[in-house]
């Protein structure tokens, strides 16, 4: 284990030991022989190949096969046999097959992946047959995996191979011992640690159209649970963002069920299939047999899930087994579920989290220039992790967001602190992923440092507040100033001292040795046994070098010789004359042995010496029973630390959490955001907001960026925005919706002030994304996200439109976004911020003020004026009723002299009835003549009209 941590891929490897009482499928004994492959024949480096063991790469292949079959013995090889069990066992995954030092492809799975992974297409004749295959040095698996399950979303079936332990025997065993898929990575070195990995398991109930989700993720043993609807699963997918997705096997054969719509609509999710009880099972299942169940998978405590519905409990025990099963037995700790119980946070849809860029961005969806990365200023990976699922899952509850801004305010309050705290955060390392390492089995020091150093600069934390608290009780008497919000109170409470954990830890691991080698990670007097062992590892490594001194002495200095190993003679002496040979032998009376004369151009002579060879024998020895000591030690170690595996987690809760709040404080610093105040009303008043992100950019560019009032709801239900192309509108729409979510994640703002009535969804509808791949229209895209707003919002949600109706023809267009607004006003009754082109839809909803209706002017260059004509015919009409709370706001541009114009992006009251389309259209480089051709039909138009 430890070995193969550093030297080999970081892929986790079970001792045999343990592999044996908990792997349930079928091991084959195979007797190696060294069989030329029909890849290896045809390799330019064959030579080459034969010289030296572990001198292969993916070119020249040295494979070891079963016994070769004698005459009687069945038509299938061993091996052969072997692999074609493992194919029929694992048919939904790549089977690699370990064989000596490669990973090995055969049949179909080398046919469709060794394209993938760059391999040259070979084959291998097993008793006659002659089967597709190809293969990898096993040090390339961690590389090999990444483009296999990271990239190309596969799950790979990786099969081992292990020696027999009889004495003497040369067989191997062979079986798969993990399955990897996107959902189920534990430490490899391309698992994103920003990032959670969620793997999701969905639990249907068509007839009450309602879901069970459960979803984990391994790396770190969090897993949450929630009851949600057919309608919401789009969301709920859109929020949760998992890896990979487990369905009720039943489904595998039904790809038109609505559930699996949804995630393909969703795009590129990973699906597989478990079996799972239905809710109707579960319901009339003897409730000790479930809890029985979720025991035998996890040792997990039945009371854990007592408290969940049939569907969540039936997701729950899906994803144990499908973890269990694809472990093959190891059991990670899992934490209690934590249910996420409706309306605790606010509902964003899929849309509004894309569309406001709040985790990637549209252009090409990465994190770099989303909201996150703008304000992600977290010291830890489990701080960063933390702040992504509350950017994307604000709250509801104005306790629970006071108490985060209490906190951030507290601490922003304090620069001394700010620093201390920041100090402390810096020192911590991913400790929850390092104890869920350990929880599978795989040892690293490493890991073991990283608790510690973890577990330490927390109880720093936990002083440095306690003292903070005190003081401030001391000095204030108990006035004003010594209040203490509860979240510092709970943290210096709550955080559990470990220092016997730490002191185990620096105890055992010695930190001062390098990573690249087999032993010596522990301190060498932790053991009398150890002591012992190294003591005597010592001289005999003194005695070896001693003698090569001698050696060197006789032999006249200056390197004369050189030790090497080689395979089949182990330990020889090379020497470059044939006098030192001379020499060396007389030394050694004679005690050598000749192996080899090789190299026509330096001619060098190789000896075998058995001295040397008996010491060098003894030194491994003595090294592979230290590698034993330690890995017993650290395997005493690692149960000891997993007995208070669950106060290390909590532990690691309260620094993620004490990050990211952090992280807000210095961000309102930097910034200068402002504590919003979080009330009851169905209103959202924000003087001076900014765009975060589009004012950094801004900034960036010495520009300046504008800042805009919004006071929505109550009796100004709805704004309606006009103005210009260019003007402002989406920036404005975008962040409110974003100051509105900051807000209630517990972050400070950036407005000059705001006071926001708790909202329960945020909607919105923006983005001109087309959904061609689904036979969607730009238009029926934008027809379904509008429709999904009006079924859905409620008094309390936000939302905001942005161009309804563009779509498709004016008439039409105009027409559907009066009906929403009308819809929104009169049925939904939210907040609604609704930026159009069609300035018509003032006239309609009779929500003009007079005095705003003046325009910018006529100008030459443009304006659209097909929006005029509708203007006209909709001003006639006297049908209308008057939609007495929507309110008209405008961006407006100032004319200049030489015919250009000043973008304001100032939001103000008024209808801005001219759009400068073919302005935008000229700054954006279209051709003169285009130009020219579309002003004069504009003209025509205006006339006509
Ligand atoms: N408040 C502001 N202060 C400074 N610059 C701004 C502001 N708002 C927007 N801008 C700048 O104007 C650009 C265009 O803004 P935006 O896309 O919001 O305009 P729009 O009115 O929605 O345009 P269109 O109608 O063509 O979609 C932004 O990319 C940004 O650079």
């Amino acid at each position: 284990m430890i070995s193969t941590a550093r030297k080999g891929p970081r892929v986790s490897v079970l001792p045999v030991s343990s592999l044996e009482s908990v792997n349930p499928n079928p091991t084959v004994f195979t007797s190696e022989e060294s069989v030329k492959s029909t890849h290896e024949q045809t390799s330019p480096r064959k030579g080459k190949a034969r010289k030296k063991k572990g001198d292969l790469d993916d070119k020249t292949v040295t494979v070891k096969l079963a016994t070769r079959t004698k005459a009687k013995t069945p038509r299938l090889s061993p091996l052969r046999k072997q692999i074609l069990d493992l194919e029929a066992a694992y048919p939904d995954c790549v089977l690699l097959v370990r064989v000596g030092e490669f990973y090995e492809l055969y049949d179909h799975n080398a046919e469709e992946y060794g394209h993938l992974l760059g391999l040259r297409m070979g084959s291998k004749t097993f008793s006659g047959e002659t089967v597709a295959f190809t293969g990898f040095p096993y040090k390339q698996l961690d590389q090999k995996l990444e483009i296999l399950v990271s990239k190309h979303s596969l799950k790979v079936a990786l099969c081992e191979q292990f020696q027999d332990e009889e004495p003497g025997s040369r067989a191997f065993r062979r079986s798969v011992h993990r399955i990897i898929t996107s959902g189920t990575l534990i430490d490899e070195q391309f698992l994103n640690q920003n990032e959670n990995n969620w793997l999701l398991a969905v639990a249907t109930d068509k007839s009450s159209r309602m879901l069970g989700l459960s979803w984990l993720d391994i790396s770190t043993g969090d897993f949450f649970t929630q009851e949600t609807n057919y309608d919401s699963f789009a969301n709920d997918l859109a929020r949760i963002r998992p890896r990979e997705i487990i369905l009720n096997a039943n489904l595998r054969n039904d790809p038109d069920h609505e559930v699996r719509q949804t995630i393909e609509r969703m795009g590129h999710f990973v699906v597989s299939f478990e079996y799972m009880r239905t809710a109707a099972q579960m319901a009339i299942q003897n409730e000790n047999e479930i809890l029985e169940d979720a025991m035998a998978l996890f040792d997990f405590d039945p009371s854990h899930l007592e408290p969940f519905s049939n569907r969540t409990q039936s997701a729950c025990l899906a994803i144990l087994r499908y973890v269990n099963h694809t472990q093959m037995g190891r059991k990670p700790v899992v934490q209690r579920p934590i249910e996420w119980k409706d309306g605790s946070i606010v509902k964003i849809d899929r849309n509004t989290i894309e569309a406001l860029e709040l985790v990637r961005t549209l252009r090409d969806s990465s994190r770099a220039g989303s909201l996150l990365h703008h304000i992600d200023r977290t010291k830890t990976k489990a701080g960063s992790r933390l702040l992504a699922d509350w950017l994307t899952s604000p709250l509801t509850s104005i306790e629970q967001i006071n108490g985060r801004l209490d906190m951030v305010e507290f601490l922003k309050n304090d620069s001394h602190l700010m620093h201390d705290m920041n100090a402390y955060l810096t020192e911590c390392r991913d400790a929850q992923r390092a104890l869920q390492k350990l929880s599978l089995g795989q040892i690293d020091p490493q890991d073991l440092v990283a608790i510690r150093v973890t577990m330490e600069a927390l109880q720093k934390i936990k002083s440095r507040i306690t003292d903070k608290i005190t003081r401030m009780k001391n000095s204030s008497g108990g006035g004003i100033s010594s209040y203490v919000p509860d979240l510092v109170q709970e943290t210096a409470d709550n955080i559990k001292g470990l220092e016997p954990i730490c002191e185990l830890i620096r105890k055992v691991v010695d930190e001062s040795m390098e990573q690249n080698q087999d032993y010596g990670f522990i301190n060498e007097d932790v053991s009398p046994e150890l002591t012992a062992l190294h003591q005597q590892l010592k001289k005999l490594k003194s005695r070896k070098r001693a003698m090569l001194e001698r050696w060197t002495t006789y032999l006249g200095g200056a390197k004369p010789f050189e030790v090497k190993s080689s395979f089949g003679y182990r330990h020889i002496v090379e020497l470059r004359s044939s006098a030192s040979a001379e020499r060396l032998k007389a030394i050694l009376d004679g005690k050598v042995v000749d192996v080899s004369h090789t190299d026509q151009r330096h001619t060098k002579i190789r000896y075998q010496v058995p001295v040397l060879t008996e010491m060098m024998d003894c030194i491994e020895q003595l090294e592979g029973q230290i590698v034993q000591q330690e890995k017993s030690i650290l395997n005493a170690t690692r149960a000891e630390i997993l007995e208070e595996s669950t106060a290390i987690v909590m532990n690691c809760r309260y620094i993620a959490k004490l990050d990211v709040l952090l992280a807000f404080a210095k961000m309102a610093i930097e910034q200068h955001y402002i504590r919003p105040v979080l009330n009851d009303s169905q209103r959202t008043l924000i003087a001076g907001g900014r765009h975060p992100v589009v004012e950094l950019a801004l900034q960036h560019e010495g520009r300046h960026f504008v800042k805009n009032d919004c006071s929505v709801g109550q009796d100004e239900l709805i704004w309606l925005l006009t103005g210009p192309n260019m003007g402002g509108k989406s920036t404005f729409l975008r962040q409110n919706a974003i100051l509105t979510i900051m807000a209630q994640m517990g972050s400070f703002v950036p407005a000059a002030r705001a006071e926001l009535g708790i909202v329960d969804k945020v909607f919105s509808r923006l983005g001109g994304a087309d959904n061609l791949a689904n036979s969607q229209s730009t238009f029926m895209v934008e027809m379904t996200e509008t429709a999904s707003i009006l079924q859905h919002a409620t008094e309390r949600s936000l939302v905001i439109m942005d161009e309804v109706g563009r779509g498709t023809s004016t008439l039409d267009g105009c027409a559907i976004a009066y009906s929403t607004l009308h819809h929104l006003y009169h049925v939904n009754k939210c907040r609604t911020l609704f930026a159009t082109h069609y300035h018509e839809l003032a006239d309609m909803s009779g929500a003009a003020p007079a005095s705003a209706h003046t325009a910018v002017g006529a100008l030459d260059d443009g304006s659209t004026s097909a929006n005029d004509i509708v203007s006209e015919m909709v001003r006639s009409w006297r049908g209308l009723p008057p939609l007495e709370k929507v309110r008209c706001y405008q961006t407006t541009l100032e004319p200049q002299s030489d015919g250009t114009f000043t973008y304001i992006h100032m939001v103000q009251p008024g209808v801005c009835r001219r759009s400068h389309g073919i302005y935008v259209a000229r700054l954006a480089g279209m051709p003169q003549s285009a130009i020219d051709v579309s002003k004069q039909i504009l003209h025509v138009l205006q006339q006509d009209a």
